[in-house]
């Protein structure tokens, strides 16, 4: 990206904080200030020292003393207001970011999320923006000392002597030249840098949460050996970020030495001339070594600002993720729920993979109705039950709620009215208590207990360790199967749905838990609209009507016994499971 356009962006974050800045900027110009005296009253006391040495007195030099003193003081005070202030601003701008950034984070889809590395994300947010403080205090301020002192060294050098002025500031164009080159190198290599800092990340991230995997397999030589070539190959881009900076250092550390060069030799020559006074010559020289100060601040700073632009870069690319599930104009919350749901045409296929998932689904289900879907693995059940929460929107046809087509009510009124049960549990690190409270922001202790009696969780939660202050561990290590599945309808329990998916909910669940969470999710369907995704044909045989999902149509209908008559795929389905049931019931009694 563009230095203009991502600054563009960046710019915006200073709205807050226009008073500190300006207030910033005047202190570095005070500070400038003071810098710039000293080379002046060093010119004054020694032209008076070699042309009219009575003129100087002693009151004279300690009045020129405290007035510098005074000088150092106001410096003093000004360098701290920027050291604290102006870095707090560059901090306050940096949380501004790290918050829109998780803001935006929180309003992208599945999509985005299936397509993204979890690791990538978390440089983006983390560490990418730890430089922008750096980046956001000093850029302004640094650009600004270094015009202000460039500007003023050059009036009065040109004062001193215009010709040697001019010789030395053509330099100065030649240097910015020649240093663009290697800045722009050094900046892409700072990119490679983050995203592959991105990349270890992932890695790392991807190893710890397989831990248990990698120690079954017994393969941690195989994730160490994984980690190193990584790790290796972020040396190998470190040393390249290396090279470009030392190039980009050196090539302005000569023409530094190119300006006293000029200053030596020109000034020597112009003083033997008579054209320079010896006095004005040390002068020149301070003023020179001022200016070649400010020229290896701007050196340091480069890396700086690299480094910050590489942040703002990153975080510029994660702000313009597409949000492609939003509100669409005109959206209203849905009140008074009945909880029909109605598929008119609709068709869907991946966005990065264009095979149709699902063609012209027709369906109604009734408020109340409990409707099963079943069908051959990867035949689309998921996706289909994705869609009513709008994790996607489908590609062709329109999805109603009441007769409302859910695109236009708002996302937060439908997702409350959706509660998903997934096989899947994920309980966020807490306890017990948030995490079914979790379910509806504000609930009282009452509230969260009754769902929990609801969904079957009160005996064992009181039974456990804390109580419903239980640590539950990360994503809820510490917790069965089964109680985790409990404690996720709980969750749903107190959000109370009119419309509830049921997504294999028991699948992964022994048969006593499977039993268990069977009877609290009969409680949380009881007066719901329910759509059950199950494997376990068993498990949805008094279902009111049951769905076959195969090749992206809903290829059968009908209630159990309607569907076993047909001899079809249900049929095939169901008797090929209890096939397997009995074999296996067979090899567990031998
Ligand atoms: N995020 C995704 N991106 C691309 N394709 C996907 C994605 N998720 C699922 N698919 C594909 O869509 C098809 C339907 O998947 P889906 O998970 O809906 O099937 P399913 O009937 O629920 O399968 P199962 O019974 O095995 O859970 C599969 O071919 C799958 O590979």
């Amino acid at each position: 990206m563009k230095t203009s356009t991502l600054l563009k962006r960046f710019v915006p974050y200073y709205r807050n904080y226009v008073g500190i800045m300006i207030m910033d900027l005047f202190c570095a110009a005070l500070t400038t200030v003071c810098e710039l005296v000293l080379p002046l009253i060093l010119r004054y006391i020694t032209n008076l020292g070699m042309n009219d040495l009575s003129a100087l007195t002693v009151q004279t030099i300690v009045t020129i003393g405290a007035l510098y003193f005074v000088l150092r003081i106001i410096d003093g005070m000004a360098s701290f207001y920027m050291a604290y202030t102006g870095h707090v601003m560059g901090a306050s701008i940096e949380t501004d970011m790290r918050e829109d950034a998780f803001a935006h984070l929180q309003k992208l889809s599945d999509n985005y999320f299936n397509n993204t590395k979890v690791g990538q994300i978390m440089s983006r947010i983390t560490s990418d923006l730890f430089d922008v403080t750096e980046f956001a205090h000093h850029c302004p301020e640094e650009f600004f000392i270094a015009f202000v002192k460039t500007v003023v060294s050059f009036v009065i050098l040109a004062r001193i002597n215009v010709l040697l002025t001019v010789i030395i500031f053509v330099l100065i164009p030649v240097m910015a030249v020649s240093c663009s080159y290697f800045n722009l190198q050094v900046r892409k290599a700072f990119k490679r840098q983050r995203n592959h800092i991105g990349e270890l990340n992932a890695r790392i991230e991807d190893s710890l949460l397989g831990n248990k995997v990698v120690r079954a397999f017994a393969n941690e030589a195989v994730e160490i050996g994984k980690f190193n070539r990584d790790n290796q190959e972020f040396l190998k881009i470190k040393r390249q970020t290396y090279k470009y900076m030392a190039a980009f250092q050196n090539t302005i550390r000569m023409f530094d030495g190119l300006m006293y060069v000029v200053v030596i030799v020109a000034g020597g020559i112009f003083m033997i001339k008579g054209l320079i006074m010896p006095a004005d010559l040390v002068a020149y020289t301070l003023y020179v070594t001022t200016l070649l100060s400010t020229i290896r601040r701007i050196i340091e700073f480069a890396e700086q600002f690299q480094r910050g632009m590489t942040g703002i870069e990153r975080f510029t690319e994660l702000m313009d993720a597409n949000i492609d599930i939003f509100d669409e104009e005109g959206a209203v919350p849905l009140r008074d729920v009945e909880g029909e749901i109605t598929f008119k045409h609709v068709s869907f296929e991946y966005p990065d993979d264009h095979t149709p998932v699902l063609s012209d689904i027709n369906l109604t289900i009734k408020p109340g109705e409990k409707v099963a879907l079943v069908g051959p693995s990867g035949g689309g059940k998921t996706t289909l039950c994705n869609l009513i929460p709008r994790f996607y929107d489908p590609t062709e046809g329109e999805i109603l709620l009441d007769g409302q087509n859910i695109r236009n009510v708002t996302l937060e009124s439908l997702r409350s009215n959706v509660g998903v049960v997934q096989q899947d549990v994920y309980l966020f690190s807490g306890s017990v208590y948030e995490n079914i409270a979790y379910g509806k922001p504000g609930a009282t202790r009452e509230e969260v207990v009754r769902a929990a009696k609801m969904a079957g969780a009160h005996e064992f939660i009181e039974g456990l360790k804390d109580g419903y202050d239980t640590y539950v561990g990360e994503r809820g290590v510490k917790l069965s199967g089964g109680q985790k599945q409990r404690i996720s309808i709980a969750r749903v329990m107190l959000r109370a749905p009119k419309l509830v998916v049921l997504d294999e909910a028991t699948a992964a669940l022994d048969n006593e838990s499977e039993h268990l969470v069977a009877e609290s999710l009969d409680k949380l369907a009881a007066g719901r609209t329910t759509l059950t995704i199950a494997h376990r044909l068993t498990t949805i045989q008094g279902a009111d009507r049951i769905l076959v999902l195969s090749g992206s149509r809903i290829v059968e209908e009908g209630n159990h016994e309607t569907l076993m008559k047909q001899r079809g795929i249900y049929y095939q389905l169901y008797t090929s499971a209890n096939m397997a049931d009995q074999e296996a019931a067979e090899e567990t009694g031998s």
